[in-house]
């Protein structure tokens, strides 16, 4: 775990106080003369709970965590991430302040590197910035980002040769251990990097299977995600255990052998392919089996009816954050990419009373590996199967649009674009009007809502009812000539599907929704009721209280009959 033994730039590095002026120094001097394509956006590291706060897009400060707090049902999982993060000394072990800075718990010091083509420098660094978030998460710090002007990046070293040098003299000053490219890097291009930075090289789809790998909880979350990692790292086996044991100093396999080589690690990464391939049709059999359990607790659910909504959308929207406000359900809420991995599903109804299921699902990002797509394609089918998605959007994030983008690109991938969508922009708490007004031109539809602070959850649970389906009964009925008023209503409702006129009255076959079973109990034929069948709920009327309704549609044949 600790990594003095290897690493011998810990040993030269200035007391903490020095390398922050040092590195507050030089941005601000790579700042003033603006070098060429490189950007330098990366501020000097401070203490780490500073280090957090205002910076990395996806993440906000967790001052205002306390309402989540009191629902929470899982802040031992929380605190057990937490201390994952950002662990200084084992001051516990050693009295000597010295002494402490130099036994740090391998945590990795890491530099981001990515490539814009000319005129999509927002973008970049959107997608840097997001970078930075995924490595915090994963447990590490970032020290600088470097972006790249280019119009592709080189085949061979992913920066051009004179950057991948400069690169290289950061990753010496900075003492980093690690540098991080915001792509997938084809492996040569890993190796030929390393082979100038002199330190371990991984690509953004490492970070996101380590977080998945980290965060997995379920058996079957763990079983996707090594299977993920395997695919990954498949094309990969040549060369990896060569850099790895090189950066490592042999250590291969445990927990603290950093990012990108947590869960399946370096000691899976010598088996040979063979081993590999029975080990990923073994998970693919498993997760196969685990989800058959699934489905046959969804067919359940399907045999009661009981519409389901999904609650999608990019990582860090506030997905569970709003499940929580909805149903104080005391899921998981973390300032953190994917701190959700497992589906939660909860009972929810809707203001009249019909009752919907709602679940949680992991969080999309830009560029999700598709290994990973295919991987938990089995949780996604929580969303595939959905009768109402609501697409969750962080209203405050800097490109809302591409958030929305990505997220409909993998609904797209698992066929799920046909499900009515409401479009979600929550933290509306941190947005001004002229934001919401440009939001509002993106997605006229949307509503605008607070999992903070509950502005506008009532209005989001009305949309809601709205949209999900109703229940509907089919039913058999002979109505007396004398009740026409019956028919009409029938007529009127839209449920009737044939119609014909017999010596003893009409004959209906008509859907009818379940409140309105009374008022035709009297009249139907044949006993036991044709099985049901849900439809989109557009005669449902969310204002009715149902004890209104109730009345309403029993004093109507009567009102009518005089
Ligand atoms: N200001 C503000 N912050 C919010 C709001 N809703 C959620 N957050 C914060 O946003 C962060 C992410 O919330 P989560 O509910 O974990 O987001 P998620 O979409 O479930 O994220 P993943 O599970 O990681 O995909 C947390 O720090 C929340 O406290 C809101 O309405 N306003
Ligand atoms: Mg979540």
């Amino acid at each position: 775990m600790l990594n003095d033994v290897n690493d011998s730039r810990d040993h030269a590095r200035p007391e903490s106080d020095d390398r922050n002026d040092a590195i507050v120094d030089r941005v601000l001097a790579r700042g003033e003369s603006e070098r060429d394509s490189t950007t330098v956006f990366r501020q000097a590291p401070q203490p780490p709970s500073s280090f957090r706060q205002g910076r990395a897009e996806a993440l906000q400060d967790d001052r205002h965590t306390s309402y989540d707090e009191q629902v929470d049902g899982l802040q031992l999982e929380r605190e057990e991430r937490r201390s994952l993060q950002f662990v200084e000394s084992l001051s516990t072990e050693l009295e000597d302040v010295t002494e402490v800075e130099n036994r740090q718990v391998r945590l990795e010091n890491v530099v981001l590197i990515g490539v814009y083509p000319a005129g999509s420098q927002q973008d970049g660094e959107t997608s840097l910035q997001e970078l930075a978030a995924l490595c915090e998460t994963a447990g590490a710090r970032v020290l600088e980002g470097l972006l790249q002007r280019r119009p592709y990046p080189d085949p061979a070293t992913y920066l051009g040769r004179g950057k991948a040098g400069e690169l290289a003299e950061i990753v010496a000053e900075t003492g980093a251990d690690t540098v991080v490219a915001d792509t997938e890097l084809a492996p040569s291009q890993r190796r030929a990097l390393e082979d100038v930075v002199k330190v371990k090289v991984i690509d953004r789809t490492a970070v996101i299977l380590d977080i998945f790998s980290q965060h997995a909880k379920s058996r079957e979350g763990k079983a996707q995600v090594e299977l993920a990692q395997l695919s990954y790292l498949l094309p990969r086996l040549r060369g990896w255990g060569e850099s790895m044991s090189r950066q490592a100093g042999g250590q291969v396999g445990s927990a603290g052998a950093g990012m990108g080589s947590r869960g399946p690690g370096e000691t899976k990464i010598e088996l040979d392919r063979r081993r590999i391939h029975t080990r990923m049709a073994k998970l693919r059999r498993e997760i196969a089996g685990m989800k058959t359990a699934r489905d046959t607790k969804r067919a359940r659910r399907d045999r009661n009816l009981v519409p389901a909504v999904a609650i999608a959308g990019y990582t860090n929207a506030g997905k569970s954050s709003l499940l929580n406000r909805i149903t104080r359900a005391g899921v998981l809420v973390e300032n953190q990419l994917f701190a959700t991995l497992d589906a939660t599903v909860r009972r929810t109804e809707t203001p009249d009373g019909r009752p919907y299921t709602l679940a949680d699902t992991v969080g999309f990002v830009r560029n999700l590996p598709h290994q990973l797509v295919e991987a938990f394609r089995s949780t996604l089918e929580e969303v595939a199967d959905a009768d109402v998605l609501v697409h969750v959007v962080d209203a405050a994030h800097p490109d809302p649009a591409g958030q929305i983008q990505t997220v409909r690109e993998v609904i797209g991938e698992i066929d799920s674009r046909h499900i009515p969508e409401l479009i979600v922009f929550n933290k509306a708490d941190l947005i001004d009007g002229d934001t919401e007004i440009a939001l509002r031109g993106l997605e006229p539809n949307s509503v605008f809502v607070s999992a903070r602070t509950g502005e506008g959850i009532e209005e989001l649970l009305d949309r809601i009812a709205q949209m999900v389906p109703v229940a509907e009964v089919e039913v058999d009925l002979v109505v007396p000539y004398s009740r026409g008023d019956i028919v009409s209503f029938l007529h009127d409702e839209g449920g009737v599907l044939s119609e014909s006129h017999e010596a003893d009255g009409t004959h209906l076959h008509a859907r009818v929704h379940p409140d309105q079973l009374g008022l035709v109990e009297p009249f139907r034929v044949g006993g036991a009721a044709a099985p049901e069948r849900r439809r989109p709920n557009v005669r449902h009327k969310p204002n009715l209280e149902p004890e209104t309704k109730v009345e309403r549609k029993l004093e109507l044949p009567r009102r009518e009959q005089n």
